[in-house]
């Protein structure tokens, strides 16, 4: 009996699937046809089933109807192929829990998994260090990686600029890295938009040899910048440095350059939500999650229309205009199911006569690929993006079939 059947057709991933899990400590399967896979369903009735789209005879996504009839507390992912968003949204409707696009690499598989153990225990709602950022897109995976590097402890922690749209996690990555690096010692914010800057000698001493987190530091008056470096110097156990900033910081008549060199020793750019769509529905799921068990109530449960509304939105306020969903839908259910009519995103902020993100984000899309006759990897390079997610954007946009 094993708790994860892999339905693919090429038996030697699938063997690659069930052996890469199998030294994680899951106990994995693997069946090549449809017929075989509904048969062992019927048997273990697995906890997952991670399904290929393509199968050589069968179609996934009948399969997919047929297991969700046949066992209903069998969750499953489908894999689809690049671009097939219509497909993953297919899916999602027809009761899949997420999707993984193929090729798929063996570690976002077991994430999967493990995410789903955690799941049944009810446990990693509340996490520290790296693992805060949820998630199991690749930025996601890089994240956590360069947290980890930059948070090594040692003698010196090197000053760090996070660089990202608005809500998009800079602080929750801030607060990770100081976990990582010296939980022990104290940390303290500082908002430079909206704090005092009276309160910044007061809030600089209570950070003494821990990490303040200077939020928005493009924001912070000369004064205050030149306070800062005064107090730095004065500190014999200065406070290790992470700002954050929505605007690039360039020294000059804005900016002290001494300041700045302190500050961007090292670099973290957070990439919008919209270049990380695998990570919606980790992040939705544990928001709610966590919303649920403050209130005492069971595990909240995302329907197929609600999950596939959250994938088909753009999400424009990053992360931050997903927990306002995610608040948002649970006030409105009921019955501790979030269903699709209860996601209702807000979109990019009412800006006056501004064109949308979406408006400005396809123009320059298709002013890439105009550039670059049309050559996609090229018209990536332009726009400083991957080219899977160029090609995703496209679809999304209807790009490909104009
Ligand atoms: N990967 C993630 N996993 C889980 N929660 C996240 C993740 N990224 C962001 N969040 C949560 O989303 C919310 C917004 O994130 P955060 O405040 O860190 O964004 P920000 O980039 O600092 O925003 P701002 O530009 O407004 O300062 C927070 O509640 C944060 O904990």
């Amino acid at each position: 009996m094993s708790d994860i059947l892999i339905v693919e057709d090429e038996v030697v991933l699938a063997r690659s699937i069930v052996s890469f899990l199998e030294r994680r400590g899951f106990s994995a399967s693997y069946a090549v046809d449809a017929a075989s896979a509904r048969a062992m369903i019927e048997r273990d009735a697995p906890r997952l089933v991670i399904l290929d789209y393509k199968l050589n005879e069968d179609d996934g996504l009948e399969l997919l109807e047929r297991i969700r009839a046949a066992s209903p507390r069998t969750q499953v992912v489908m894999m689809t192929g690049h671009g097939d968003i219509d497909v993953a949204v297919r899916a999602m409707k027809g009761g899949a829990r997420d999707f993984l696009v193929k090729p798929t690499p063996l570690s976002a598989i077991a994430s999967i998994a493990g995410e789903l153990m955690l799941d049944e225990m009810q446990g990693g709602l509340e996490r520290t260090g790296a693992d805060r950022i949820v998630g199991r897109s690749s930025a996601a995976n890089a994240l956590r990686a360069t947290i980890r590097k930059l948070g090594k402890p040692g003698d010196t922690r090197p000053g760090i600029l996070i660089m990202g749209p608005e809500g998009s996690g800079k602080s929750l990555a801030a607060v990770a890295l100081h976990e990582t690096a010296a939980p022990e010692t104290p940390l303290e914010t500082f908002d430079c938009a909206v704090d005092r800057e009276d309160d910044m000698d007061d809030r600089m001493r209570r950070a003494s040899g821990g990490t303040l987190i200077l939020r928005h530091v493009s924001e912070l008056s000369l004064g205050g910048q030149a306070r800062i470096l005064q107090r730095l110097q004065q500190d014999d156990r200065p406070p290790c440095l992470i700002a954050t900033s929505v605007r690039h910081l360039s020294p000059g008549p804005g900016f002290l350059p001494d300041l700045l060199y302190r500050i961007q020793v090292g670099w973290i750019d957070m990439p919008p939500l919209a270049e990380r769509a695998a990570d919606v529905l980790p992040i939705a799921d544990i928001f709610a999650r966590r919303i649920a068990r403050d209130r005492g109530e069971a595990r909240p449960r995302f329907t197929s229309a609600a999950r596939a509304r959250l994938l088909e939105h753009d999400w424009p306020g990053n992360v931050a205009e997903l927990e306002n969903c995610i608040a948002r839908a649970m006030l409105e259910q009921t019955d501790g199911q979030i269903d699709g009519p209860h996601i209702r995103a807000i979109g990019a902020r009412q800006s006056g006569e501004l064109p949308t993100l979406r408006d400005i984000e396809l123009g320059a899309i298709t002013t890439a690929l105009t550039r670059t006759g049309g050559n996609v990897s090229r018209a990536a390079e332009l726009l400083g993006i991957s080219r899977d997610t160029l090609r995703y954007r496209m679809e999304k946009f209807e790009l490909s079939r104009r």
